[in-house]
């Protein structure tokens, strides 16, 4: 099935956080597609990828970079797409470079941006999800089943003593 879920990050070091956002995709049975794209390495392929992404046929695009983090804002120049920003967490700084370049974006191109770090991607996931879910009632069913049990977990065991 064409995924319409893109997953974009500035390098392979990001993976181990992006990684959560194929994970609650893959639960959620979304197809998906993952790519190393940066602004600043590779900025051919970026524009190409962002002028692309609509004929490609993705309805959302989660983009996730580190440090001076450009690549979601830069992505969301190029594409009228909704653009989900994961602030990935850098040595340096512990990511507030990161969000900070990702959040404070100019008026009139729009990102959404996401909590730093494995959290932050895992809700870039499942915020894509929740997208897609408004025309897509299967998907819609699949997320108030998730919501359903992970509120179930809490219910049934309230005592924080206790694992
Ligand atoms: N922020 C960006 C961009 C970009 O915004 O285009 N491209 C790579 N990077 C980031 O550089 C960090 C270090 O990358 P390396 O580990 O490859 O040196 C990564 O977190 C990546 O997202």
């Amino acid at each position: 099935m064409q995924p319409k879920v893109a997953i974009i990050m500035g390098s392979k070091s990001d993976w181990d956080t992006m990684k959560l956002a194929t994970e609650i995709l893959d639960e959620l049975q979304v197809p998906h597609h993952v790519e190393v794209v940066s602004a600043h390495r590779t900025p051919d392929k970026l524009f190409s990828f962002s002028s692309g992404a609509v004929d490609a046929g993705y309805q959302v695009i989660i983009a996730g970079a580190g440090g001076a983090a450009h690549l979601p804002g830069m992505v969301a120049s190029k594409t009228r797409l909704p653009v989900l920003g994961v602030p990935v967490q850098s040595k340096a700084l512990n990511g507030m470079d990161s969000l900070l370049s990702i959040v404070q974006m100019p008026k009139g191109i729009a990102v959404g941006t996401l909590a730093i770090g494995s959290a932050g991607a895992f809700n870039a996931g499942l915020m894509a999800a929740q997208m897609l879910a408004n025309t897509d009632a299967e998907l819609a069913h699949r997320l108030e089943a998730f919501r359903k049990a992970q509120t179930d977990t809490i219910l049934e065991n309230p005592d924080p003593r206790e694992v």
